[in-house]
């Protein structure tokens, strides 16, 4: 995908654009995910995927505001889901839209475009995830992407909810 995209609703007035993070959308970014997600993390965080893994973290815009977020991360172990002993795996670590634009397609071009770099900048072979267990806008988006279950992971959140791992080849 190049540097920007521009995808036009079907009904009028709902575009948006996808383009790749830059350090000054970091604090709306982080503002989106302190008002949309219960996993916070230090500024540092941010920055430090945005330096290392910035060809895969991407904003989407409506009207020149940014309002949704992908970050991700490349890393090398054993596959879920790919073939291989050790591979590059790309981590959807957070994805979030904001409540009032959601449901137009944004989530959806988020991961596309996260997917999209993941294996053709990082050659990543997975993509992979994890997801509260009664997330079901995001289980059902990442299902519609072609992500399977491939675990249940115990008292994954702090507040003792279980998450699936998800995941699907590159
Ligand atoms: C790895 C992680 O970060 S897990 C945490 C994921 N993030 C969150 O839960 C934060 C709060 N939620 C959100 O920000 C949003 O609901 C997201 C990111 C999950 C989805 O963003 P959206 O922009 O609404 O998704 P988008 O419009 O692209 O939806 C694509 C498809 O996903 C499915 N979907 C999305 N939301 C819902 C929903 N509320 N109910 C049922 N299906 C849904 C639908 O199949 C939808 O297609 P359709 O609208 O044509 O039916
Ligand atoms: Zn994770």
């Amino acid at each position: 995908m190049e540097a920007e995209t521009e995808v036009t609703s079907k009904r009028q007035g709902l575009g948006f654009i996808v383009r790749r993070a830059r350090p000054e959308d970091l604090p709306k970014v982080i503002m989106i995910n302190k008002v949309t997600l219960p996993e916070h993390y230090p500024e540092w965080f941010w920055r430090e995927h945005l330096e290392k893994w910035g060809e895969a973290f991407f904003v989407a815009e409506v009207d020149g505001e940014v309002v949704g977020y992908v970050m991700t991360r490349v890393e090398y172990g054993p596959p879920f889901v790919a073939k291989g002993l050790i591979v590059k795996k790309g981590h959807i670590v957070s994805i979030a839209v904001l409540e009032g634009y959601r449901r137009r397609g944004i989530g959806r071009a988020l991961m596309e475009a996260a997917m999209e770099a993941l294996k053709t900048r990082y050659g990543c072979k997975e993509v992979y995830l994890e997801v509260r267990v009664s997330n079901n806008p995001a289980i059902r988006l990442y299902e519609k992407l072609g992500f399977k279950k491939v675990k249940v992971l115990h008292m994954y959140y702090l507040d003792g909810e279980d998450a699936y791992l998800m995941a699907r080849e590159l």
